[in-house]
């Protein structure tokens, strides 16, 4: 214990050096100009402040000692004389060296430690010995060791880990580096080229393994990651405050987050469209089938006509026709290639150039480049652009498509029929696009046309949770978004609570334009205790037949109670239960049907219990969340108190999206649930 404690506080001195050596930095004589040295600035900044040594994570966490000497960057075995080979490794968050440039500390994400998650008694992978670390406050206070190479010790569980995964929960979500159990590390370092797809019960990881995917690829990746960019997709804004501080944690600071209608609405914004209205859930679910991908398609080029006249270029004193049935084949030759609208626009008086060049070519001129490009530019040839390629603005085009009983009868012709299309339109037809009602779903159909007219700049690799909850024109928006690029596409089919909630990861995927990828399972589950899920699981058959309950590797059985009360004590045992767990450590989430959220906001007030919204940050001082049912998702608090299930239940549109939605909130539990109810509980939940 002192070498190992001797071993941090020198890491901790190295680090400090490491920090002092940045700033120290001169860069006035490397800068030719300011802008480089903006540039570089707070390329330094930003590498001092990730040289921060908190005091309140652990510079490492484990060590490897291996049978053979290793370098950081291979996790083969070194040739002896290899320089910074050894045999011993301290594995942390972080690179950290001395001053000789030997590590002190190497990174998680180094080849060097992936075995420190994968290697077993069965594949030691070349390690003798893996230690774990345990810290109180900061301080090193245990260790506990494997020895991979002696088949006479016997494996047993690590109460390390076991003690991690059964800490409460206070504030926002954790990185779990230390602890990445094998089967999620496999997802986690699974190649940058490949989509993977996550199915997972919950509380399986699906979320810390999307996060600790992106901060691998970008260790493994930086260059290439810096260029085109990453993102990380969740389902609300308070789901991303509640995972915000992950990645910082572990160093990365430049990824984007977002949700799905925050990204199609920033388009769509371009062309001046603000989201505003709602739709109903058919009308949704129709807007966001992937049939309208293809009316959209056909609504884009309809204006497009075959030119019936010529066109005449007069250049100097001589003039050159391009006849009619010409320029009608290039047209149709345009149409026929897999262009984008706008390319093709764009194309066309360069194809007209080209033919009036071929006839100055005949005529023994030698026109060159330059010519072809005045003539592209001619007058003439931009008057036949207009009218037989107009522009389309994405936002009217829609907009069109959504007043235009006609014009969608045209464009949905064979796709839609006459009830769909009249679900689709707007019930009142609008005047311009400022002062229409837009729906999310509309956007989504602006940011499909927005890529109809021009390709959507695609971003090196894509994250996308809760997945499950996507229609396929959303799914269509993402994908278009990584088309260069990968995706992590994690969900759970059970907590699909939206009426268009995709039935299968290969439909989902194929709308994501990356058909075929794999499909991983997990289902360890290290949030909800085993009595909890064990209730839970009683929904599955009803709401996701075939699926497999989750396990639970948390040891204690947790708090688990289920009450009937009288209607007019509802509320107070309500107000009691979130007191009793209040009395416990770690954080309360008080679920309730989004309907009941006002009357309970009020009588949390009134019996003086401060309280948050999710995804706000718990405090010592506050620790209950009121959560309106359609924000649990991807949630969890130490303990939940979960309000009126039946009302849970109809505050959705069919009873199948309702169950699924009761499945998320019963799941959101780390220590204990309590549920109460004055209406019957759902009948799938009674049968045992
Ligand atoms: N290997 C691990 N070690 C310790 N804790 C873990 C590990 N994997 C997951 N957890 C913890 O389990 C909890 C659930 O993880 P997470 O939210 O990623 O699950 P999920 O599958 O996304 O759940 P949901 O389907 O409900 O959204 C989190 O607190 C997470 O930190």
């Amino acid at each position: 214990m002192e070498r190992e404690r001797a071993h941090l506080a020198g890491s901790r001195a190295a680090l400090r050096a490491m920090r002092a050596d940045a700033e120290s930095l001169d860069i006035s004589d490397v800068t030719a100009n300011w802008v480089n040295a903006e540039v570089l600035r707070a390329q330094l900044d930003q590498r001092i402040e990730s040289l921060a040594d908190l005091a309140h994570t652990p510079l490492f966490f484990g060590r490897l000692d291996y049978e053979h000497p290793h370098t950081e960057a291979d996790s083969a075995p070194a040739s002896p004389y290899a320089h910074h080979a050894g045999h011993s490794f301290y594995i942390g968050r972080r690179h950290v060296h001395d001053a000789e440039g030997d590590p002190m500390v190497v990174d998680w994400r180094a080849p060097v430690s992936e075995p420190f998650y994968r290697a077993s008694k069965k594949d030691p992978q070349d390690v003798a010995l893996r230690r774990r670390f345990g810290y109180t406050g900061g301080e090193l206070t245990a260790y506990e060791d494997e020895h991979l190479g002696d088949p006479a010790e016997a494996s047993q569980a690590s109460a390390l880990l076991q003690r991690e995964i059964e800490k409460p929960r206070v504030g926002p979500m954790r990185d779990i580096v230390a602890t990445i159990q094998p089967e999620q590390d496999a997802i986690v370092r699974s190649g940058i080229e490949g989509t993977v797809c996550v199915q997972g019960a919950p509380g399986t990881g699906k979320t810390a393994v999307g996060l600790h995917r992106v901060a691998y690829l970008l260790y493994t990746h930086r260059e290439r990651l810096a260029r085109t960019g990453t993102l990380v997709i969740g389902p609300n804004r308070s789901f991303l405050h509640y995972i915000e501080q992950v990645l910082p944690a572990l160093g990365e600071l430049q990824v984007r987050q977002a949700t799905v209608d925050g990204l199609v609405e920033e388009v769509a914004g371009r062309y001046g469209v603000q989201v505003r209205g709602r739709d109903g859930a058919e009308t949704a679910r129709l807007k966001g089938d992937a049939r309208m991908a293809q009316v959209l398609r056909r609504a884009v080029r309809a204006g497009v006509t075959l030119p019936a006249e010529g066109c005449v270029v007069v250049r100097g004193s001589r003039r050159w026709r391009i006849p009619s049935y010409e320029l009608q084949e290039l047209v149709e030759e345009l149409l026929q290639r897999d262009m984008r609208y706008g390319a093709a626009r764009e194309a066309l008086p360069q194809r007209i150039a080209h033919a009036v060049l071929v006839r100055m070519e005949q005529a023994g001129e030698a026109p060159d480049d330059r010519v072809q490009d005045a003539v592209a530019r001619n007058a003439a040839v931009k008057a036949v652009v207009k009218t037989v390629w107009p522009a389309v603005d994405p936002a009217k085009l829609v907009l069109r498509l959504l007043s235009d009983p006609e014009f969608l009868a045209e464009q949905a012709d064979g796709l839609l029929d006459a009830d769909e299309q009249q679900a689709v339109r707007w019930a009142k037809p609008a005047r311009g696009v400022k002062s229409a009602t837009w729906s999310a779903a509309d956007a989504v159909l602006v940011d499909e046309a927005a890529d109809l007219v021009a390709r959507t700049p695609s971003l090196g690799h894509v994250v996308l949770d809760e997945a499950q909850d996507l229609s396929p024109m959303q799914y269509r928006a993402v994908g278009r978004r990584c088309t260069t690029g990968s995706a992590t596409v994690l969900g759970d089919l059970a907590q699909g609570t939206t009426p268009w909630a995709t039935a299968s990861w290969q439909e989902a995927l194929s709308h994501l334009g990356k058909q075929g990828s794999d499909v991983e399972e997990l289902t360890q589950g290290f949030r909800v205790p085993r009595d909890v899920i064990a209730y839970a699981s009683r929904l599955l058959p009803a709401i996701a037949p075939g699926l497999a309950e989750a396990t639970s590797i948390r040891e204690s059985p947790g708090d688990f109670a289920v009450r009937a009360v009288a209607a007019e004590e509802r509320t107070d045992a309500v107000l009691a239960a979130c007191r009793a767990s209040l009395g416990r450590e770690g954080s309360t989430g008080l679920i309730v049907a989004d309907a009941r959220v006002p009357a309970l906001a009020a009588a949390l007030e009134e019996a003086d219990l401060p309280h948050l919204a999710p995804g706000e940050e718990t405090s010592a001082g506050v620790r209950l969340t009121l959560v309106p049912a359609t924000l649990a998702k991807g949630l969890e608090y130490d303990y939940v108190v979960l309000d009126e299930p039946a009302a849970i239940v109809s505050g959705e549109p069919d009873a199948r999206t309702g169950l699924r939605r009761l499945y998320v909130c019963l799941t959101r539990a780390v220590s204990g649930l309590a549920v109460l109810h004055t209406e019957p509980l759902p009948e799938a939940l009674t049968r045992t």
